[in-house]
């Protein structure tokens, strides 16, 4: 048994993996052999997700039956609706909300939420995945005082969530940049939030314990949760008095970390921002509207020249969902949205060939210590 510490599993191997490999040093991600830039140009989410769900692309007829169940999966049982009012009612954080709710559908499931059989298990995954936007999208419109809207079983996954969330079916355009969107963010290797999933599954728990261990990790701002503080800092520069380049030298200075920069493993600029940084760009242009794109790129730039610390996934998500019109504190839910596909992925393959996810830390507290009893004690 080794005793070096590896504080944060940084570069410890735990498993193997068939789903998404990740070359740090050229800024490469392959979901199954398949480039990134390939699929976030040319392959649905609904393609993505079967492809990292069945390990091939889908044929035609293949797609088209895997979307209508998909499709048909959408809807949510009325107490889980009563709940996701309550919990918007209560003003909760939305990836609060998803968690409870996500976790609240499992007594639901038509199969009920214990653990079963591959098969079993990748239908309930799919039945997470199909109901999760519904649940993003009700939250989101019970907040603001509006009806929820029944999702449409003849829109695609990434159309009926922005159709749910608005009330009025998207443009194409839109709808394309979305579904690219949850294209990118489905899989990426053994992150913490599918960890997370992995280390509750790995006890012979249940799907719906694993995704509501993962939205729980996803929250977090050194993970998901980044997206929202990367435009919350985009909207305190544009109010500052100070250039964006004066803030971010400022912010350095004072020490902190800059929402969207560094990686664990990428040391260059992650594949994903720069797909993003295109889809923010071209908003800005067709709006008319570049700030948000503009100040990203000064950033970058900045960063670039005084760190060397290139951006993350969430650092051009933030100006493209922001453009989009999506409120700031849904875009870690909308990430949950597609990351769900790649928890249910590697949950599934890691269970193949299961063992106990539980290392060790090295203790450091005091031995041999005298009990003393309570009224001894000062
Ligand atoms: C989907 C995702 O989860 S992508 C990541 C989203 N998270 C963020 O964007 C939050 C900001 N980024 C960070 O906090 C980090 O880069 C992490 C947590 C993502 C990765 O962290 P680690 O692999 O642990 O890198 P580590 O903390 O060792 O950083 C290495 C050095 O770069 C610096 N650094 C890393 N990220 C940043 C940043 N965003 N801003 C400023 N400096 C940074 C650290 O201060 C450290 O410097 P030091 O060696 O002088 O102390
Ligand atoms: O891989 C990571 O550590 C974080 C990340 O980029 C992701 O989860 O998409």
């Amino acid at each position: 048994m080794s005793d070096d510490l590896k504080k944060g599993l940084e570069g410890v191997l735990v498993a193997e993996s068939e789903l998404s490999y990740i070359d740090g040093d050229e800024g490469r991600l392959v979901y199954r052999g398949y480039e990134i830039g390939d699929l976030a140009e040319r392959a649905s989410f609904e393609e993505a997700l079967y492809l990292l769900w069945h390990g091939e692309l889908p044929t035609a007829s293949e797609l088209s039956t895997f979307e209508e169940g998909l499709a048909a999966s959408r809807t949510i049982d009325e107490d889980v609706l009563e709940t996701v009012r309550r919990l918007a009612e209560a003003d909760a954080n939305p990836m609060a909300a998803l968690r409870t709710a996500t976790s609240m559908l499992s007594a639901y499931d038509e199969e009920d939420g214990e653990p079963g059989t591959r098969e079993e298990d990748l239908a309930k995954g799919r039945r997470i995945t199909a109901k999760m936007p519904t649940i993003v999208a009700a939250f989101k419109r019970m907040r603001d005082g509006d009806d929820p809207v029944a999702p449409r079983e003849d829109l695609d996954h990434a159309a009926n969530f922005l159709y749910m969330l608005n009330g009025e079916v998207p443009d194409d355009k839109l709808a394309e940049i979305f579904d690219m969107a949850l294209v990118i963010h489905a899989d990426h290797g053994i992150n913490a939030s599918t960890f997370a999933a992995m280390v509750t599954a790995s006890t012979m728990s249940d799907i719906y314990s694993a995704v509501t261990s993962a939205i729980g990790t996803l929250k977090g701002g050194l993970h998901g949760g980044a997206n929202q503080n990367v435009m919350a800092m985009l909207k305190e520069i544009d109010e500052s008095e100070l250039s964006v380049v004066e803030w971010t030298r400022n912010a350095l200075e004072d020490g902190k970390r800059i929402p969207g920069f560094g990686h664990r493993v990428y040391d260059v600029k992650d594949p994903r921002a720069a797909i993003l940084g295109d889809q923010s760009r071209a908003l800005g242009n067709a709006s008319g509207e570049l700030k948000w794109f503009s100040y990203s790129q000064v950033i970058e730039e900045f960063m670039d020249k005084e760190t060397g610390i290139a951006p993350n996934v969430d650092f051009y998500s933030a100006s493209t969902y922001y453009q989009m019109g999506i409120p700031i504190d849904l875009f870690t839910p909308i990430f949950a949205l597609s990351r769900v596909g790649g928890w249910i992925a590697h949950v599934l393959e890691y269970q193949a060939d299961n063992r106990l996810i539980r290392p060790r830390s090295r203790y450091v507290g005091p031995t041999d210590q005298a009990f003393v009893p309570i009224d001894q004690r000062e």
